[in-house]
């Protein structure tokens, strides 16, 4: 029995009898070929990159496992459609924290039609992607049992300013934002979840070195996903931080350059992660130093 996906946080959303992804019981996510040659440019993506040898294991398994196409009833009412069968990278969380990070200072391929570029350039323009090298696309995080999950609106997370960015980004390993309430965050799980040997941090900088050298794929509008279980760190356990690359439907050839927009991104996220870990409450120390309390 298919069903739209419980933890998807951006994207293009089935229900209401809009297309869109539908995961199963056993762990999987089905992704509709999207119009245009988006949907057979991600296929040709998922089998280039899956059958790539020279991919080591390291970084594959910053990807959804790839289990080829299958036609299913798609979501919109429009009969049998043919459709990616991805790993679905929620399976056995059961309270994740997630959040969609759209990745480029641009969202453009050079090849892409003017008219296309010119759409994305005025988006790219009004959110943080261009100051920043990346914007937000969709957030979670969950509160408590009480409040459950704190959604915004996407629009309001894709068009925020970039220093609103980091406070967001604070806000996602913290432990009281499930008021809703525009507390200062706490930062109380920065540690568990962006620092430690195996945390976010260490594996955006595990993809980083990939890519200062690879040149086969650049990877334009493709979404960094950050997740972890907030249940396991209140619990003072491992909360399974990890970071997955997804939405392939923009990539293309590298030629031989490596992907320095993508890059850039990478290295302005790895920047900001790592302010909030050396000082995550350095906003709450400047408003006590100007409201003079120390
Ligand atoms: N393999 C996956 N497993 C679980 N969830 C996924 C997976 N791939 C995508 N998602 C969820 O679906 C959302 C949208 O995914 P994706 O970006 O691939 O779709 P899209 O419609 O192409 O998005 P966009 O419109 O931004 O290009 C993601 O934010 C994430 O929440
Ligand atoms: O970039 P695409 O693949 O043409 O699809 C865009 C895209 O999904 C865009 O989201 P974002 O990249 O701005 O996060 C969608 O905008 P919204 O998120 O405001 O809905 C567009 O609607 C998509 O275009 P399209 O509707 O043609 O698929």
């Amino acid at each position: 029995m298919l069903k739209i996906p419980p933890h998807q946080v951006a994207g293009h959303q089935a229900g209401n009898g809009k297309l869109g992804p539908l995961v199963d019981e056993s762990g999987r996510f089905y992704k509709p070929l999207q119009g245009d040659e988006r949907g057979s440019n991600e296929l040709k993506f998922y089998t280039s990159f899956s059958s790539d040898s020279r991919i080591p294991e390291h970084i594959s398994k910053f990807f959804p496992t790839f289990y080829g196409t299958q036609l299913i009833e798609a979501s919109d009412g429009s009969g049998l459609k043919p459709h990616l069968v991805l790993e679905d990278l929620s399976i056995g969380r059961v309270n994740p924290s997630i959040v969609d990070i759209k990745m480029g200072s641009r969202t453009w391929a050079p090849e892409a039609s003017e008219e296309y570029i010119q759409k994305c350039l005025k988006k790219d323009r009004e959110t943080s992607s261009l100051p920043l090298g990346f914007r937000l696309s969709g957030i979670q995080i969950y509160g408590n049992k009480e409040s459950g999950y704190w959604k915004p609106e996407r629009t309001s997370m894709q068009n925020l300013p970039a220093e609103e960015v980091k406070l967001i980004l604070k806000k996602f390993v913290s432990s009281n934002t499930s008021t809703g309430m525009d507390l200062q965050p706490d930062c109380a799980f920065t540690a568990t979840v962006y620092g430690g040997s195996t945390g976010i941090l260490s594996q955006l900088l595990e993809m980083k070195a990939w890519f200062e050298d690879q040149t086969t794929y650049h990877f334009y509008s493709c979404s960094i996903l950050i997740m972890f279980e907030k249940g396991l760190a209140l619990e003072g356990q491992n909360p399974g931080g990890q970071i997955k690359l997804i939405d392939f439907a923009h990539v293309t050839e590298g030629r031989g350059v490596i992907d320095h927009n993508f890059l850039g991104g990478l290295c302005s996220l790895i920047k900001l992660i790592s302010e909030i870990l050396t000082a995550p409450n350095e906003h709450k120390s400047l408003v006590s130093s100007v409201n003079g309390v120390n």
